[in-house]
C-alpha cells in the first residue's frame, strides 16, 4: 500500500498551550484509520490541521507528494477547490445552513469549485444522496426538517459529492442512537470498499472503530501514543493508555484481559516528580511511570513492530509489574 497522507513533526499551539506535540502519522491509501483519544487530546485540532484550518507551528503535512503546509494564499484556495481532501465536521446541526435544502447543501462544493454545469451538478447530488442511502424525496427539505441520522448522512453525501480520495470524518456518529451510528459507520466501510475513497474516523468510542478500522491511532495529550493494526492494538495493547481504554470498552475483546484498576494509579500513588514540555503526556497518570518518562517520551521508531508502534519506554515490561487484584 501506498502512503496518501503523511503528518511529520506537527506542532499545534492555542495561546501558548501545545495542543499537538511533535506527532507523526501516515495514511494508508484506500484504508480507514481510526484515531481515538479522549476530549482534548488533539484529534479535530489534527483533522483540521489537515484542511488547513489549525494554526500549523512546526512540522509538515504531505497528500500524495503535495506539501499543503507550504500552500498559501491562491494555492491554497486552488488547492481546496480540487476537494480531494473532505473534512465532515462533528456537530451537523451547526453545520448545516438551516436554510439551505438539502440538494442546495449537498451541490455546495461543487458549485464553489465552478467546473461543472447544472444539470451535471444535478446529477451528482442525486448520485451522493443514493451513495449515503437518502431518498431523492428529501433532496427539497431544510435540515430541521430531516433527522439527526440523515443530516449525519447530508454532511457526508456533501463531501461524497466532490469525490475525494480522502475523507476526514470528526466524531460521525457520536450524536446518533445505537441503529443509526451502525448504518453510518457500515456506510463508511461501504464508500470505502466500493469507491477506494481513504476514511479518516475520529472518535472517543473505542466500540465504534473496533467493526471498521484497518488501523488505529490512539492519542493522549496532544501526542501519538500508540498505533497499529486494530485488531492487534485493541487485543493486546502496548502503551498503558491504550490499555485502559480497551479495559474501559467492554464491547472489544482482549486476549489477556486486564481490569481497569490494576491499570489506574492506587490512591497511594506519587505521580512523577515536575516534568518539562517533553515528558510523555501520560507520565502524570501512569501507574508504571518513572523518571525516564519525565525526560522525554519514547519516540515512536524507537519500538517499531510490525507496522505497530507504541511510544513508551516501558512497553515491554509494564505488564510484569501489574498488581492485580492487590486494590
Ligand atoms: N481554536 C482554539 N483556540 C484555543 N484552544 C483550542 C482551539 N481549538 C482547540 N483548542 C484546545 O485544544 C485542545 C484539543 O482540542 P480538540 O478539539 O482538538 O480535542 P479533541 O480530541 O478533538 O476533543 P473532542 O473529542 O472534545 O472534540 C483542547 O484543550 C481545546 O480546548
Amino acid at each position: 500500500m501506498s502512503i496518501l497522507l503523511s503528518v511529520d513533526g506537527l506542532d499545534v499551539t492555542f495561546d501558548k498551550h501545545r495542543v499537538l506535540a511533535d506527532l507523526s502519522l501516515n495514511v494508508e491509501a484506500g484504508e480507514i484509520l481510526g484515531i481515538i483519544g479522549e476530549t482534548g487530546s488533539g484529534k479535530t485540532t489534527l483533522a483540521r490541521a489537515v484542511v488547513g484550518l489549525s494554526p500549523v507551528r512546526a512540522g509538515r503535512i504531505t497528500f500524495d507528494g503535495t506539501d499543503l503546509t507550504a500552500l498559501r494564499g491562491k494555492a491554497r484556495r486552488a488547492w481546496r477547490r480540487t476537494g480531494q481532501v473532505q473534512y465532515v465536521f462533528q456537530d451537523p446541526l451547526r453545520a448545516l445552513d438551516p436554510q439551505h435544502t438539502v440538494a442546495r447543501i449537498v451541490a455546495e462544493g461543487l458549485t464553489v469549485a465552478g467546473t461543472l454545469d447544472r444539470a451535471a451538478i444535478d446529477a451528482r447530488v442525486a448520485t451522493a444522496l443514493t451513495q449515503v442511502g437518502l431518498d431523492q424525496s428529501l433532496a427539497g427539505r431544510l435540515p430541521g426538517q430531516i433527522s439527526g441520522g440523515q443530516r449525519q448522512r447530508v454532511l457526508l453525501a456533501r463531501a461524497v459529492a466532490l469525490q475525494p480520495r480522502l475523507l476526514l470524518c470528526d466524531e460521525p456518529v457520536s450524536a446518533l442512537d445505537a441503529s443509526n451510528r451502525n448504518h453510518v459507520l457500515r456506510l463508511l466501510a461501504d464508500l470505502r470498499d466500493r469507491s477506494g475513497v481513504t476514511v479518516v474516523v475520529i472518535s472517543h468510542d473505542l466500540s465504534s472503530l473496533a467493526g471498521i478500522a484497518d488501523r488505529v491511532a490512539v492519542l493522549y495529550g496532544g501526542r501519538l501514543v500508540e498505533q497499529g493494526p486494530i485488531e492487534r492494538v485493541l487485543s493486546e495493547p502496548r502503551h498503558p493508555y491504550t490499555a485502559l481504554l480497551t479495559a474501559s470498552a467492554p464491547s472489544v475483546r482482549r486476549e489477556h484481559p486486564i481490569p481497569a484498576r490494576a491499570l489506574r494509579p492506587a490512591p497511594d500513588h506519587q505521580p512523577v516528580a515536575a516534568f518539562g514540555p517533553d515528558a510523555c503526556s501520560y507520565a502524570s497518570r501512569c501507574p508504571f511511570a518513572t523518571g525516564r518518562c519525565t525526560a522525554a517520551p519514547a519516540t515512536v521508531e524507537d519500538t517499531v513492530q510490525e507496522a505497530w508502534s507504541v511510544a513508551c519506554h516501558h512497553a515491554d515490561e509494564w505488564r510484569s509489574r501489574l498488581v492485580v487484584g492487590a486494590r
